[in-house]
């Protein structure tokens, strides 16, 4: 087991490139199930879970290699031996359950364990089960193991009580080889859905609407193959945006999308950060005092919950009352009581975080929670005065990138360590 050991720095500086976004990589990588023929997946860094997904993928008869100095993936499942995953790999990981859409499509069955993933709330699958159930499987679980069948699915009308980004995505992928038009109304419009159906069209789906609430797939009978670039990490991105933010730095961010960052952008933008784009990518510096925000998690394009942790950390040090309200997940608030330990005035009132700001934060022995909130406390070490030790880092691990080398090019004072 590992964990960070961080100093106080005075401020970011430098230029930093993100990585491509696990988010969106997990459901492109599981929609290779889908066809026969070689697909070639670029831009994805070997976080933990990308590793994991590439387990379960191989562990279903698929031929599987990594080039992880190049970021490049190929996937054949030119044919499947097992139509199972296992407790073991897909139990770490939400993005475990986006193997079913791909397989009930192609082959009419699915057996796999109920997902893991970072544990912020209840997290049914009941709306991934729903859409499947309306395009005609059938669905069993027993002892936490959901098996699905289906003769073939066939193309309907379906409206989500919620724009789950899984639900959405596991769904466009059961579809895109179903019988017929399938329509997916209150579809979750983020970016990594569009990523997904950008992936699709190019192995030849038919796909209209996403990024809109309406998502149309009529299905076809076969697809190919085809070499697709992941979208850049807004979240990574944004953690670097808030860790310019609370350290009074100036960085430059290289692969962003700026069009994906408008909530994060608008927000910081209250507080006093200036981000301007720039030749070289997308310029970070904060100008003056950090002011208190109201902020309330939403779809996008909402606030994007997985940046709520980060923010917290900001407004920790901000001059005056913040208010945070968490609406996507119902138990998103571990790393404030972490945060205490540093010095933090934070308040939990049900789904809503009144935060006080303070002067100053006081590095302390923390653990990350999961993996947002993990990143929340590199962001409060940095700025807080003497040591802090992070431990349970894992949790950190599973979505950015070298995360201490990065920080380190910028000049903080980050060391992995073992811990005792
Ligand atoms: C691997 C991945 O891409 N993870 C992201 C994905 O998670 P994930 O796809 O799990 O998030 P969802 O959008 O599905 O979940 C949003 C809300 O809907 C609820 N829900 C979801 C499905 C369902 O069948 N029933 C149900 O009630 C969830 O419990 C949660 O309260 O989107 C979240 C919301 O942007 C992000 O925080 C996660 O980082
Ligand atoms: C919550 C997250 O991941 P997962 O859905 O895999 O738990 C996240 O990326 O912030």
């Amino acid at each position: 087991m590992e964990k960070f050991v961080i100093h106080h720095a005075d401020s970011l500086q430098g230029m930093v490139r993100v990585s491509g976004a696990k988010n969106a990589a997990l459901p492109i990588l599981a929609a290779c199930l889908l066809t026969q023929e070689p697909c070639v997946i670029e831009n994805v860094p070997p976080l933990t879970d990308i590793l994991n997904m590439l387990e379960i993928i191989r562990g279903f008869g698929a031929e599987v290699s990594y080039d992880q100095e190049k970021e490049s993936i190929v996937i054949c499942a030119k044919e499947l031996t097992s139509l199972e995953s296992y407790y073991e790999q897909a139990g770490k990981m939400r993005a475990s359950i986006l193997v079913a859409g791909p397989l009930l499509s192609r082959y009419g069955q699915a057996k796999l364990p109920h997902p893991g993933g970072c544990q912020i709330g209840s997290r049914p699958i009941d709306l991934h089960l729903k859409g499947f159930h309306a395009m005609g499987a059938k669905s069993k679980q027993e002892h936490g193991i959901i098996e699905l069948t289906a003769k073939r699915m066939k193309g309907t009308s379906i409206y989500l009580d919620f724009p789950s980004v899984g639900a959405t995505e596991n769904i466009m992928m059961a579809a895109v080889l179903a019988r017929g038009t399938t329509v997916i109304e209150n579809a979750a419009a983020e970016p990594e859905i569009i990523d997904l159906a950008d992936f699709l069209k190019g192995i030849g789906a038919n796909i209209q609407g996403d990024g809109t609430d309406t998502i149309e797939i009529t299905g076809v009978k076969e697809l190919t193959g085809s070499t697709h670039p992941v979208i850049p990490d807004r979240i990574e991105a944004g953690t670097f945006m808030v860790g310019a933010a609370i350290t009074g730095g100036d960085i430059i961010l290289q692969n962003v999308r700026e069009e994906h960052l408008k909530p994060v952008i608008a927000k910081l933008a209250e507080c006093n950060v200036k981000i301007e784009t720039v030749p070289e990518g997308l310029h970070v510096c904060r100008k003056g005092k950090l002011q208190p925000l109201q902020l309330k998690t939403m779809p996008f394009p909402g606030f994007p919950t997985d940046m709520q942790a980060p923010f917290m950390s900001l407004m920790a040090l901000a001059k005056g009352t913040s208010v945070i309200t968490e609406t996507v997940f119902e138990n998103r608030f571990t790393h404030a009581g972490e945060l205490l330990r540093m010095g933090a005035d934070i308040r939990i009132e049900s789904r809503n975080a009144v935060i006080e700001g303070v002067e100053e934060l006081t590095g302390s022995k923390v653990r990350a929670t999961d993996l947002r909130a993990g990143a929340a406390l590199i962001l409060s070490a940095l700025a807080a005065k003497g040591e802090t030790e992070i431990g349970d880092i894992h949790h950190i691990e599973r979505g950015y990138y070298k995360i201490d080398e990065k920080l380190r090019a910028l000049g903080a004072d980050i060391q992995r360590q073992e811990e005792n």
